[in-house]
C-alpha cells in the first residue's frame, strides 16, 4: 500500500490510498465506486467513517502497558466515542526496574510495539500518536538517581522513536496529572460530562452529582480525585476544568509511598526499627509464609530511606502470622493525623475537603477487591461484611492459600491479606469513609472496552479531544439533510418545468387561450 492521504472533503474526513491500479479505503470506511484508473484525479467517495488510532504506555512502578484507542474520525470531538481496542502488558517490570541496565528498558517494550502494528492498519502508523508516561517508580527513581531516570527516559524514548508511529514524547507525569486523567477517564466512559435531553434537564434542575470521582491504587502511589463544592483551603489540591461547556473545581491528591507496594515497604520499614534478630513475624502475611529481604537495598528506597537503620544482620526472614487485627494496626501507624492546619486533613497534614458522592475505584483498588470477592455491584457487601470477609483470608495457612489459586502468581497471592487490610485502612483511617458511604465506592476494572486508568484521559487532552465549549449539533440529521436537499430540488424542478410550460405552451394547450 502506497500513498495513504486522509482529508476533509464533502463534509468528512476522507482516507484513500493506491495500490497497484486500484484506490482503495482503509478500513471502517465505505466507498460507493472504486476508482480504476490511477491517473484519475476525482474520487467519489461515500464515507461512512473513518478509524483513527492512538498508543498510551503506561509505565507503571510495576509493570507498564500499553493501550491502543481507537474512533471514528469525524466524532473525536462527541463524548464517549473513543474506546480502547487493545491492551499489551509488557514483560518483565516497570521501566524504573531497568536502573542498574538503563539500556534495556527501550527494547523491552519491542514485543508490544510488535503487538500494536498488527492491530493498526499499516496505512495508518504514520499518523498515529504515541504517547509514554512514567508514574511513580521514576519518580522515586528521578530522587534516589536522576541520571539513572534519564538513561531508562532516553532509552524508551529511543525505541518509541524508532517504531513506525509519530512519536509524541516519554515523560514522567506528575501525581496531579495521574489524578486528574484519571478522573477524566472514568467520567468520559461513564459518559458524565454531556447529558441530553430529560437527563440534563433534571441534572440542572436538581443540581445532582453528576461525576464521580476516581481512586487510583498503584504499587507505589495512591490518587484521590474528585469534584468538591467545599471552597479550597489548599491551592495545590485544586483543579479547574472547563469541558464540553461546564466548569468543574476538582479536588486531586497523590500520594507518593503509598501504593501498596511502597506501603507494605513503609511498613516493613517501621516494624524493622524494633526488631530483636534476624526474624521478624509479620501478622499481614499468612501463616506458614517466608520471605526473605536484602537489608542494604530495601533502604536503597527513597519511601524507606529517612529509616535507615543499622543492623548487625544482611537478611532479614519475615515470618507470617496471618493476624488480621495486629496487621490492621501496624498499616494504621502509616497514616499520621497528628497534625492539620486545615479544617480537615487525610494524612500526613494533606487537606482533604469531606469526600462526597460516588467513586470509581480502579487499579490495585480493583485487582485486590476483585480476588476477595468483593466487587460485586448487584448486591453489595457492608463495610463489617467486606472486613470479616479479609479477616478470615488472612487466617487461612499458606499452604491452604497455595493450593487453592495455584493459578495466581506468589507475589500477589502472598499480598492479598496486607493489601486488603491497607485498602480499608486507606479508605477508613486515610479518607474517612464509613459504613454509610462505603456503598458510594465501586470497584471497577473496565469500562465498556476500556481499562479504567489515566491513560485515556491523558491522549484525550493532548490530542485536544475534550472540547472546553459544547460543539455546536448539527440542526439537522444526515438523513433529513439529505431528504431536505431531494425535496427542494423536486420543488425545484416543479417550478422550472411550470415556467418552460408556461412561456413555450404546445399548441394544444394554447387552444381557448386569447
Ligand atoms: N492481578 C493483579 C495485578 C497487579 N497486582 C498488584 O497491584 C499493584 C498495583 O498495580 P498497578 O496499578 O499496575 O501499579 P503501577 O501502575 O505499576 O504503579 P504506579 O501507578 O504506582 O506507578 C502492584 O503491586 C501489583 O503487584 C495485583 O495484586 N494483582
Ligand atoms: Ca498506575
Amino acid at each position: 500500500m502506497h500513498d495513504m492521504k486522509c482529508q476533509d472533503g464533502f463534509g468528512a474526513l476522507i482516507c484513500v490510498w493506491r495500490s497497484g491500479d486500484l484506490w482503495n479505503t482503509s478500513p471502517g470506511m465505505q466507498m460507493a465506486e472504486q476508482v480504476q484508473s490511477p491517473s484519475q484525479s476525482v474520487i467519489t467517495v461515500d464515507l461512512v467513517a473513518c478509524t483513527e488510532y492512538g498508543i498510551v504506555l503506561d509505565a507503571g512502578s510495576s509493570h507498564t502497558n500499553l493501550y491502543v484507542y481507537e474512533w471514528p474520525a469525524e466524532k473525536e470531538n462527541d463524548t464517549g466515542v473513543v474506546q480502547q481496542v487493545e491492551v499489551c502488558k509488557v514483560e518483565g517490570p516497570g521501566i524504573s526496574g531497568y536502573s542498574h541496565a538503563t539500556e534495556k528498558a527501550g527494547p523491552s517494550l519491542a514485543q508490544c510495539l510488535q503487538q500494536a502494528k498488527e492491530v493498526i492498519p499499516s496505512a495508518q502508523h504514520k499518523e498515529t500518536p504515541v504517547y509514554l508516561g512514567a508514574t511513580a517508580g521514576m519518580r522515586l527513581l528521578r530522587r534516589q538517581n536522576e541520571s539513572a531516570a534519564d538513561e531508562v527516559l532516553s532509552s524508551v524514548g529511543n525505541t518509541l522513536r524508532s517504531a513506525p508511529f509519530n512519536f509524541q514524547g516519554a515523560r514522567i507525569i506528575s501525581g496531579e496529572e495521574e489524578g486528574a486523567y484519571g478522573w477524566i477517564t472514568i467520567n468520559y466512559l461513564l459518559g458524565n460530562f454531556k447529558q441530553s435531553g430529560w437527563k440534563k434537564l433534571l441534572y440542572t434542575l436538581k443540581s445532582l452529582s453528576e461525576t464521580s470521582g476516581a481512586l487510583d491504587l498503584g504499587g507505589a502511589s495512591t490518587q484521590i480525585t474528585f469534584v468538591s463544592k467545599h471552597v479550597s483551603e489548599s491551592p495545590e489540591n485544586q483543579l479547574y476544568f472547563r469541558l464540553y461547556g461546564k466548569d468543574y473545581q476538582v479536588y486531586t491528591h497523590s500520594f507518593l509511598c503509598y501504593g501498596k507496594d511502597q506501603a507494605l515497604q513503609q511498613k516493613l520499614a517501621r516494624d524493622l526499627q524494633t526488631v530483636e534478630n534476624s526474624s521478624l513475624p509479620d501478622p499481614c502475611f499468612h501463616k506458614g509464609y517466608e520471605r526473605t529481604i536484602n537489608i542494604n537495598e530495601f533502604f536503597k528506597n527513597p519511601c524507606t530511606s529517612d529509616k535507615k537503620k543499622q543492623l548487625p544482620f544482611s537478611q532479614l526472614y519475615i515470618k507470617g502470622e496471618g493476624d488480621y487485627q495486629k496487621c490492621r494496626e501496624s498499616i494504621q501507624k502509616l497514616f499520621d493525623k497528628s497534625n492539620c492546619r486545615f479544617s480537615s486533613c487525610s494524612f500526613n497534614g494533606i487537606y482533604l475537603p469531606p469526600v462526597q458522592g460516588d467513586f470509581g475505584a480502579f487499579s490495585a483498588f480493583y485487582f485486590v477487591m476483585n480476588f476477595l470477592n468483593l466487587t460485586s455491584e448487584s448486591s453489595p457487601l457492608a463495610l463489617n461484611k467486606v472486613t470479616s470477609t479479609i479477616e478470615s483470608f488472612c487466617a487461612r495457612p499458606w499452604q491452604e492459600v497455595k493450593t487453592a489459586y495455584h493459578h495466581i502468581k506468589e507475589k500477589y497471592l502472598s499480598e492479598y491479606c496486607f493489601s486488603g487490610a491497607y485498602i480499608l485502612s486507606l479508605l477508613e483511617n486515610g479518607y474517612a469513609f464509613t459504613e454509610n458511604n462505603w456503598q458510594k465506592i465501586h470497584f471497577l476494572g473496565k469500562i465498556g472496552s476500556s481499562d479504567a486508568g489515566w491513560t485515556l484521559g491523558y491522549m484525550l487532552n493532548l490530542t485536544n479531544m475534550i472540547p472546553a465549549e459544547e460543539p455546536a449539533s448539527p440542526p439537522l440529521s444526515h438523513g433529513s439533510y439529505v431528504g431536505l436537499m431531494v425535496l427542494c430540488s423536486l420543488v425545484l424542478v416543479s417550478v422550472l418545468l411550470f415556467a418552460w410550460l408556461l412561456f413555450h405552451k404546445p399548441k394544444c394547450l394554447q387552444k381557448g387561450i386569447v
